[in-house]
């Protein structure tokens, strides 16, 4: 067999049929075609290989489980005109599209080839995309992207561009009906960008996966500065600065492991419930070491990551957005093998404030798992709001109104845990009883107040502080009354704020059954076209 001058396999390059239109010679066609659109270009599978990057099917390979790869469309060729395309007609037309599955469960997949076109889209790739997103709505499965694609086909004009907005539409239309996520792997630039941005989570690979809506060149010519295709839109960037990635990971092969795990989390579609796993890890399971990881004094830092880890099943969570906002904490993890979303204050980080990025990631986070019909479990040690000009100008009230948003709207399973300290607005916005939890429970260290017992004393007790004769141990008198009338757990439990003081050691097996109990927890919003949240 031949190969064309642009080193892609086209039916023209198939042996003559002799004519016999014998079913053997028909099979032997459809197979050396289609063995030879698997094989693709070896020249561009070296230069992916040389960039540090894998092809597309040697991606969906890692991504789905073995052999279970239903390709559609391999056959799918352009039909544009102009600027040479007419005599480059490659099979696929640059993405790989089909299902497959994960852990046992249907997945589709469409992974952009670089090797042609550099992966960028037209209309025959943008309709492949459309098909296989509106039969992942049909079928109610999730969708995974893969991609590695320089943009819109600058050959295709206006076509490509309105390629990219039938994808936007199918991303929101599918928005909180099936997961969607979206892999990086390999430069994104414009078009290529927005999809992810609407999807649940955001994969990237750092040094060879880049995301952003124009690159250096145009920085460059635009505003002046100099900056590389990383510092712009790298993994780390993304993960850590813009909040855009969820996750970044050194090499595909554990991204694609982790989206996998991701997957095995998640319920395939809105109308179902993530998979039970069994566990080992007894429901009753007493959790000694809490006694000694959260300190007395509220104003001493511990590490969140650690109380979760003692409480989950097996010890194990999945972090989202770990290195971004990293004052508060979102995860998956089991408990007693059911699925639940963790958001949990961190005070050993801005001593878990909630500032304008905090909100944002738990706001976010809080209305992934509602749609998908996760449980929250939201673990609370949280001083209050940023204060700072910085924090009120970037709109903190817009922002933290969010969060508050999510929670108020949420219709799965709640159940707060009070550990340390929840003052102000903050208390109420992590998922308190008046904005909806279904159980609160307290730890006996816990203080919910309006502010700290210090600022508490200093505004109501300010006369007769001044008046006293010494006036640092009336402050130290008033702020002990303060502590002693409204700064412990039982005034609250005696108003019906929180439903129970527990001891710590108690926790597992008091989330446990209060979210047994809420499994069958159904709840109806107010009829409405939908709600307009402060976005
Ligand atoms: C993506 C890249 C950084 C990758 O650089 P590399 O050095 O790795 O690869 P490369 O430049 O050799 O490209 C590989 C092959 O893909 C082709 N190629 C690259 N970008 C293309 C595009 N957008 N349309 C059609 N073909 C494209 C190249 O000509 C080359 O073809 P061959 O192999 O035949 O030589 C760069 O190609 C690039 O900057 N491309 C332009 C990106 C862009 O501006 N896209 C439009 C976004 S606007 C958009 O999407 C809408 C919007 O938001 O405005």
């Amino acid at each position: 067999m031949s190969i064309t001058d642009d080193r892609r396999v086209t039916t023209d390059d198939l042996p003559e049929d002799p004519g016999t239109g014998g079913l053997s010679e028909q099979l032997l066609r459809l197979r050396e075609l289609k063995e030879a659109i698997a094989a693709g270009d070896p020249a561009g599978t070296e230069r992916q290989h040389a960039k540090g990057k894998l092809t597309a099917r040697e991606r969906i390979a890692l991504l789905l489980d073995e052999g279970s790869f239903h390709e559609i469309e391999a056959l799918r060729r352009h039909r544009a005109t102009g600027f040479g395309l007419e005599k480059k007609k490659p099979h696929t037309d640059g993405v790989i599209t089909g299902w497959g599955t994960v852990h046992g469960r249907t997945v589709f997949v469409y992974a952009h080839d670089f090797r042609i076109f550099g992966g960028a889209l037209g209309e025959a790739h943008a309709t492949k995309i459309h098909k296989l997103m509106d039969l992942a709505e049909s079928a109610g499965a999730p969708l995974v992207s893969l991609n590695d694609g320089a943009g819109a086909r600058i050959q295709e004009g206006v076509t490509a561009l309105a390629g990219y907005g039938g994808i936007f539409q199918r991303n929101t239309r599918c928005s909180g009906v099936i997961p969607q996520i979206s892999v990086m792997l390999g430069p994104c630039a414009g078009g290529a960008a927005y999809s992810p941005a609407l999807t649940d989570f955001v994969f990237m690979v750092r040094e060879t996966s880049q995301m952003f809506i124009t690159g250096p060149d145009v920085v460059r010519a635009v505003t002046g500065e100099e900056i590389s295709q990383n510092g712009l839109g790298g993994a780390d960037v993304h993960a850590s600065i813009s909040g855009v990635a969820a996750f970044a990971y050194d090499d595909e092969e554990s991204c694609l492991e982790e989206v996998r795990y991701l997957l095995s989390m998640l319920p395939q579609n809105n109308r179902e419930t993530s998979p039970v796993e069994e566990t080992e890890d007894p429901a009753d399971r007493s959790v000694d070491a809490l006694l000694d990881l959260v300190p007395g004094d509220p104003n001493q830092s511990y590490d969140m990551r650690k109380v979760i880890e003692e409480i989950v099943d097996d010890h194990d969570f999945f972090e989202v957005q770990p290195t971004w906002a990293t004052n508060i904490i979102c995860a998956l993890a089991r408990l007693d093998g059911h699925v639940v979303g963790i958001v949990a204050n961190q005070p050993a980080s801005l001593a878990g404030v909630l500032d304008i990025h905090a909100s944002e990631k738990a706001a976010r986070f809080v209305q992934t798992c509602d749609a998908f019909n996760i449980p929250l479990v939201s673990l609370v040690d949280v001083p209050g709001f940023l204060p700072g000009v910085d924090q009120e100008h970037g709109g903190i009230i817009r922002h933290g109104a969010k969060l508050l948003y999510a929670y108020c709207n949420a219709t799965v399973p709640r159940v707060q845990v009070i550990l340390r300290k929840a003052y102000g607005g903050a208390y109420i916005v992590m998922d308190s009883r008046s904005i909806g939890v279904d159980v609160s429970l307290a730890w006996p260290s816990n203080e919910i107040a309006v502010m700290g017992a210090e600022g508490a004393a200093n505004v109501i007790f300010r006369r007769e502080i001044a008046a006293a004769d010494d006036p640092d141990a009336m402050r130290q008198q008033k702020i002990k009354e303060y502590q002693s009338e409204l700064m412990h757990p039982y005034y609250a439990a005696e108003r019906g704020l929180v439903d129970d003081v527990i001891d710590p050691r108690e926790t597992r097996s008091a989330l446990i059954g209060s979210l047994a109990m809420l499994r069958t927890k159904h709840a109806n919003l107010p009829s409405r076209k939908h709600g307009n949240p402060p976005v």
